[in-house]
């Protein structure tokens, strides 16, 4: 075994919210009822949206978070914390409420995607583990998404699926990447512990070393053939794909046919898979073989993907590891989610800020989404808990920019898309399949306007706030600048 996963433990947190718990505990602040928001202020990959994934592995973890005496004896050998507190900590459980997008909706920068309400030491302790977690799969699911859509482009067709678990970051990373890429929309995962984990379809073909370990290609084609003759992908590329793998894959399928069987694909894993690709589709099909996949890998990427269906590939399956898998790539690695205080005991709480795109939004929130007659994503709009819905005409402004306001438009039906999924620390409604958060993800990406899945520069989804919201915003910072002197 090489470790269960840290999330679940009390101790995955960072110390400053221990040092901060004492100090509310102390102080007789900890039981003040808190509200924090989850969200983040730009979309990964400098796309138009992302994809919320995470949800129910950090609800888990808040289900059962205790405080264990492992983890009490090694916060007593920090010689930080007095044994009061210490105490206080072996009794302190989530009894808290979370509202929150349900998994897999497509969100946007600065709407609260998550809310949790309940006493300040519950809530404030909790930020770091769930940010690890929402931040990373909300990061991947928009990856799959953007690598789904690249390849859907194709007039043809094409699927994603993950190879990352040699290129995740660690084990955990692994795993959760494959539960989020499944999120956004890869069918299948080479990793078979997460397939096994999360009732996925374990998927792949073999390695350049099958071949390198027969005396030659043909021999070592034709014992896998010969083992798996109804799941035979063949690598290519071994010794040369056009010369070489495509004359002795199309032998082994003509001996796979004769004996009541067919070739499943073939892989190509280096080259320009846009030549190679069409190329091997001729072949294939002049051959008799139609149905035969081509499989492409080597360092896909979204852009990648876009260039080899630009340039006339005929690529069926895409296999994507390190990007999909990290994140990497331009505008990713990390997805920026941030969790603040905005109420404390019923009062607005904000974080004022010489940047505007920094700045909090105080206070309990409610979030609309406004959609057309035909179910199309239009524009959402953040209120107060109890403000009314957004009406026809009302001037909403831009979270980010005091200048910037928008008229709503008539005709929209509008939508809380969000839901108490935990009260009183119990989750309110058991775990949801994968597909099922794969086919909520596929619906919203297709609802959304066409410019904003755009994979480079994206129409930018309008995120506003509510009239009343703002101006009660406009008062707290009024008078945080009175207090302080500003
Ligand atoms: N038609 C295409 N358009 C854009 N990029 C492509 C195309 N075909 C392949 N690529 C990408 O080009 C990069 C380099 O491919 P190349 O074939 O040179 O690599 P390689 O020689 O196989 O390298 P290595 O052996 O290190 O994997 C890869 O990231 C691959 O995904
Ligand atoms: O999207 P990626 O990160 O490229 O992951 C997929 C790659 O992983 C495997 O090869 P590997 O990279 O281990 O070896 P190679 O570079 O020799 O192909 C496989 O053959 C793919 O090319
Ligand atoms: O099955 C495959 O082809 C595969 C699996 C992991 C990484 N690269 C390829």
């Amino acid at each position: 075994m090489m470790g269960a996963s840290p999330l679940g433990s009390a101790l995955f947190t960072d110390l400053y919210q221990l040092t901060m718990l004492q100090g509310y505990h102390e102080a007789g602040l900890h039981t003040q009822t808190a509200i924090f928001d989850l969200y983040f202020r730009r979309a990964p990959f400098q796309g138009g949206y992302a994809v919320w994934a995470g949800l129910d592995p950090a609800l888990s973890a808040l289900e059962g978070l205790r405080f264990t005496d492992r983890d009490l004896a090694y916060l007593e050998g920090t010689g930080l914390f007095r044994p009061a507190f210490l105490s206080a900590l072996r009794e302190w459980r989530f009894t808290g409420q979370v509202t929150a997008f349900p998994e897999g909706r497509v969100v946007f920068p600065h709407e609260p995607l998550l809310t949790v309400r309940g006493p300040l030491w519950e809530a404030q302790l909790i930020e770091t583990a769930l940010l690890n977690v929402l931040n990373f799969q909300t990061l991947i699911a928009t990856k799959a998404a953007r690598l789904v859509s690249a390849a859907q482009a194709s007039p043809h067709g094409g699927e994603v699926v993950e190879f990352g678990a040699r290129r995740a970051q660690g084990p955990d990373g692994a795993l959760g990447a494959t539960r989020a890429a499944v999120i956004g929309g890869a069918t299948g995962t080479s990793n078979v512990e997460a397939a096994a984990r999360y009732g996925l379809r374990a998927t792949g073909t073999h390695a350049h070393a099958w071949v390198e370990a027969f005396p030659t290609e043909l021999d070592a084609f034709r014992a896998y053939a010969r083992l798996y003759p109804d799941a035979t992908t063949l690598l290519l590329d071994t010794f040369d794909t056009l010369r070489s793998g495509l004359p002795n894959a199309l032998t082994v399928a003509r001996e796979l046919r004769g004996a009541g069987h067919e070739l499943r694909g073939v892989r190509l894993d280096s080259g320009d898979l846009a030549y190679l690709s069409a190329q091997v589709r001729a072949a294939l099909d002049g051959a008799g073989f139609p149905d035969v996949q081509i499989v492409a890998s080597n360092d896909l990427s979204e852009f990648v993907i876009e260039s080899v269906i630009k340039g006339g590939g005929r690529v069926d399956v895409y296999g994507v590891g390190t990007q999909l898998a990290t994140g990497g790539g331009e505008g990713g690695g990390a997805l920026g989610g941030v969790f603040k205080l905005v109420a404390l005991n019923g009062e607005g709480r904000m974080k004022l800020t010489g940047d505007p795109t920094k700045a909090s939004v105080p206070g309990d929130k409610r979030v609309w989404r406004a959609y057309t007659g035909q179910g199309g994503l239009v524009m959402d709009v953040i209120t107060g808990l109890h403000d009314a819905a957004p009406q026809p005409g009302e001037r909403v402004s831009d979270p980010t920019n005091p200048l910037g306001s928008r008229r709503v438009p008539a005709g929209l039906t509008w939508v809380d898309p969000r839901v108490v999924v935990m009260d009183g620390g119990v989750r309110r409604q058991p775990p949801e399949p994968l597909t099922d958060l794969q086919s909520r993800a596929r619906a919203d990406i297709a609802a959304l306007p066409e410019g904003t899945r755009r994979l480079l520069n994206p129409h930018r989804y309008h995120v506003s706030l509510g009239a009343p919201l703002q101006a009660r915003r406009d008062t707290l910072i009024a008078r945080l600048r009175d207090r302080h002197g500003l």
